[in-house]
């Protein structure tokens, strides 16, 4: 049996962190798994750091579907979680459905889908018929042509108010789990004390749930400008295993993010 959203929960009441890593394909997933990782996200990141775009707006639902099967082949005790990737999910919830339907069935346990309160009314669709949410809120990079950048989020008193009630709302729609991107560890402590359900940050400071990087951030990998969220756990290890165990141990003992991670 796998990882089940239950399980996340306990860890959640018992005080223990939620560690969490992008992964795409079965070798990097065994690994992971092994390592003690408790959930892997099959991101739709894979556009950056799998294809070499500049955004993840030309991820298509058949990429999705192809890196969840690798992963889940991969796997056999982590909870697998997969972006629904642009355009799969906005057009209705029916859509949104027959969507995910795929993507659970290619080996996911979850969805996450990107938006605050405009999307209540799909994830209520889809949670009543069965499909686990994770929602998404912040910086949330399919909508970067909107957002102009990506840029910290929730930093004026406006902003910070809408996420904190998007939160709540997404919650009482019936997602699981929610990450939140690139906004103030203080308004993302806030959030993750108003709800029930786990929260899982990336850029969003110490008082998360759980984290999430992206695997080739945090083995180094990743060419370009650094965001300040991430870690290079490749610098002080002498394997990729041991780099991922120190990850999930600094993560479970509240060690990263430090407060040279965080806005
Ligand atoms: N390799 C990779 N890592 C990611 O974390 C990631 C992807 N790809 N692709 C999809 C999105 C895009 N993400 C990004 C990309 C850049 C920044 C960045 O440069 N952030 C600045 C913010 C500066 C500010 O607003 O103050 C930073 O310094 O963190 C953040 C998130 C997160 N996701
Ligand atoms: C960075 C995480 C949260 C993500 O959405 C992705 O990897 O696509
Ligand atoms: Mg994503």
């Amino acid at each position: 049996m796998r990882t089940s959203i239950t399980a996340l929960q306990k860890l959640v009441e018992n005080n223990q962190k939620i560690s969490v890593l992008t992964c795409y394909d079965a070798t990097f997933a065994t690994l992971l798994e092994n390592a003690g990782i408790d959930v892997l996200l099959v991101g739709d990141s894979l556009g950056n750091v799998l294809q070499g775009e500049k955004t993840t707006l030309s991820v298509t639902l058949d990429n999705m579907i192809y890196h969840t099967r690798c992963v889940a082949r991969g796997t056999d005790k982590v909870l697998i979680i997969t972006d629904m990737p642009f355009g799969s999910y906005q057009i209705s919830p029916e859509q949104a459905f027959e969507n995910a339907c795929k993507i659970l069935a290619a080996g996911a346990q979850m969805v996450k889908i990107e938006g605050g309160h405009i999307m209540a009314d799909t994830i209520q669709f889809l949670t009543r018929r069965g499909i686990p949410i994770c929602a998404h809120i912040g910086l949330t990079p399919q909508s970067i042509h909107q957002l102009g950048g990506y840029k910290l989020q929730g930093n004026s008193e406006k902003s910070a108010k809408i996420l904190l009630d998007d939160a709540k709302i997404l919650e009482r729609s019936g997602a699981s789990i929610l990450v939140m991107e690139l906004i103030p560890a203080t308004l993302a402590k806030k959030i993750t004390q108003s709800l029930s359900i786990p929260t899982i940050g990336i850029g969003a400071g110490n008082s998360c749930s759980g984290q999430v990087l992206v695997l080739h951030d945090m083995l180094g990998l990743s060419q370009g400008k650094k965001p300040r969220f991430v870690k290079n756990f490749m610098a002080d290890a002498q394997s990729i295993q041991e780099a991922v165990t120190n990850y999930a141990d600094e993560v479970k003992a509240g060690l990263f993010p430090g407060n040279e991670h965080e806005f």
